[in-house]
């Protein structure tokens, strides 16, 4: 039986609070996330899906409630005090990397993320074949192209190396924003395929928002799906691998009506 890894208790985030243009984005959402979950996350578009990583990632401060990384409240700690245990994979390829750092330079800073410590030639010599044989894996070219500035890399080059870095130090929580949206059809169902090997062979403990159904079915050991700031709808395991993609479009369609 895992144990809860990551809890939100009775989560309230609000924008624009005190004036008139206030919205509630998360009302009282409620979510505990056991080590090792792979939950995919569904929700029509302003659901709050992204509003929900930025309460997680501390973004967006919550209003009220509790966020419990292992029983420790972190509600009040800074985005940046939270990189040290969270990271995080956004749709955009520019947005994780350095654009004229190269691959390898881009990846030793990840495997130093937290520490201050100066990145030398004599440091990147000696992570060079790890970086290789880490890179070769993606299957995308990436393990050729290690002393190229990123801002080179074509899109999926870069969006896999985001992904790389965000869990060369495994992290506790992955958040992962749509990370494959921005790419084609085929370099997408890579990515997807590379991310899901990673996360199954170090047991990371994963969210991945998605509007892609069949993706949310195919991968994770948990669904959970979105609807007006809360969490409508949550299965897993064997429940989850009995799903349709028929069953979720009328779960769909009923939240619309
Ligand atoms: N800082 C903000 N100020 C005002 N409104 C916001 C802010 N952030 C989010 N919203 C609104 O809150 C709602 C939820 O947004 P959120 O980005 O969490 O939705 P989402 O489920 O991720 O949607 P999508 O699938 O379109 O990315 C939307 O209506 C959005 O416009």
């Amino acid at each position: 039986m895992s144990k809860p890894i990551l809890e939100l208790r009775h989560v309230v985030t609000k924008v624009n609070r005190n004036t008139p243009e206030e919205l509630t984005l998360l009302k009282d959402l409620n979510l505990t996330i056991n080590e090792g979950d792979f939950i995919t996350v569904l929700g029509s578009n302003g659901a709050g899906k992204s509003t929900l990583f930025n309460s997680i990632a501390g973004n967006l401060p919550i209003d009220s409630g509790d966020i419990l990384l292992r029983g420790e409240s972190i509600a009040h700690e800074s985005e940046e005090r939270r990189t040290r245990f969270l990271s995080r994979v956004f749709q955009d390829p520019k947005l994780g990397t350095a654009p004229r750092m190269t691959v390898a330079e881009n990846l030793l800073l990840a495997t130093k993320r937290g520490e201050r410590r100066r990145l030398t030639p004599r440091h990147l010599n000696a992570h060079m074949a790890e970086f290789k044989k880490l890179t070769s894996g993606m299957g995308n070219g990436l393990d050729e192209r290690l002393t190229t500035p990123t801002g080179n890399l074509s899109g999926g080059q870069r969006q896999a190396l985001s992904f790389l870095m965000a869990t060369l130090r495994k992290p506790d929580i992955l958040l992962l924003d749509e990370h494959t949206a921005a790419l084609d059809p085929k370099t997408s169902q890579q990515l997807m395929t590379t991310t899901n090997e990673r996360i199954t062979a170090e047991n990371l403990t994963c969210l991945m928002i998605t509007h892609h159904l069949d993706d949310a079915l195919k991968y994770g050991n948990r669904l959970i799906v979105i609807g007006n700031g809360q969490i409508t709808f949550d299965v897993s395991g064997a429940e989850k691998q009995a799903l349709t993609q028929e069953t979720l479009y009328s779960f769909f369609s009923d939240l619309q009506d």
